[in-house]
């Protein structure tokens, strides 16, 4: 019998989730930025390991805050640790214990999990060593500990290993060629969206959304037409910048990252609105798409 389950790839902000699912499923599909909390909803990624199939879901960072949209982010990662059939706790391994300890706090339904030390080649063997034998005190509460870099590791057997001996015997939820349950469009918003964090600085990226209006396949060309939304006049003049030059920058970026997906050309173009205070009122996050029961 294959075994099959949902793996909730959890973290403080900034952590690695997003990146390591990429590197686990070998393809750019999630969002990934040098800043925090960029991720905004919960994502499944599926990875074959041998006979079996782990759907990953990669998740908001765990983290307080008072902002709806930030709240509604973090409700997202709760709902997927309480949803599934295994946790993996991504730690940077530089980072305090009290970030694990908060975290089993909010692990309320006690779901198995495992500990990934990630980032390792941030440090030394021994160092990684020493904060191993930190979390030993807690070795009665995960499955697992794996120390991991996704810039060296040549191999991701051993996660992928581990991971399974704690799913449940089960059919395929999902066909196994299927990479992710998101569609083209959802991919195309969030590589727009890294973009835009790539290029813009300060708040103006945790304010801004995308909405991508169409998708036009052809053969050799996909034609693009998507929506940056902002929250305020000021914030469009910097999307667009001087002489359009940003606007054209983040589309230039996101067209090498979706060309590089679809192996196809694309011709994207964007456009920028205003909707005052989206990020602030429960029908400005709906109208978006997130679906607020706060
Ligand atoms: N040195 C090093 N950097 C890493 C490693 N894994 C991820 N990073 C970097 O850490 C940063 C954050 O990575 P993400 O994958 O976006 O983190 P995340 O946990 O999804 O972040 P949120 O969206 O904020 O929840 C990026 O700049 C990555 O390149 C690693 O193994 N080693």
């Amino acid at each position: 019998m294959t075994k099959c389950g949902y793996v909730s790839v959890v973290g403080r902000p900034n952590a690695g989730k997003s990146s390591l699912l990429n590197w686990l499923v070998g393809e750019k599909l999630a969002m990934v930025s040098h800043k925090a909390n960029a991720t905004r909803k919960r994502s499944n990624i599926i990875v074959m390991h041998e006979d079996d199939q782990i759907i990953f879901v990669d998740t908001p960072g765990l983290h307080e805050t008072e902002k709806l949209l930030n709240q509604f982010m973090l409700d997202e990662a709760l709902k997927a640790m309480g949803d599934c059939d295994l946790i993996l706790f991504l730690a940077p391994v530089t980072d305090k214990l009290t970030h694990y300890e908060d975290f089993l706090q909010k692990n309320k339904k006690n779901t198995n999990h495992i500990l990934l030390l990630t980032k390792i080649d941030n440090i030394t063997n021994d160092e990684v060593l020493a904060k191993m034998k930190e979390y030993e005190k807690y070795s009665d509460k995960y499955q697992a500990v794996i120390p991991v870099s996704i810039k060296k590791a040549t191999t991701h057997a051993d996660i992928l290993d581990e991971v399974v001996k704690h799913l449940p015997e089960h059919p395929y939820l999902y066909d196994p060629e299927i990479m992710t349950t998101e569609t083209l469009r959802d991919i195309f918003k969030e590589f727009i969206r890294e973009s835009i964090f790539e290029n813009i600085s300060d708040e103006i990226p945790y304010e801004t959304d995308v909405v991508v209006e169409k998708v036009e396949e052809k053969d050799h060309i996909d034609v693009i037409k998507a929506t940056i939304v902002v929250q305020k006049s000021t914030q469009k003049g910097m999307i667009i910048g001087k002489g359009a030059t940003a606007i054209k920058r983040i589309g230039k970026d996101a067209r090498v990252k979706i060309e590089k997906l679809t192996g196809k050309k694309c011709y994207l173009e964007l456009f920028v609105s205003i909707r005052k205070n989206w990020t602030k009122d429960k029908k400005g996050l709906k109208d978006l798409g997130y679906d607020v029961t706060l």
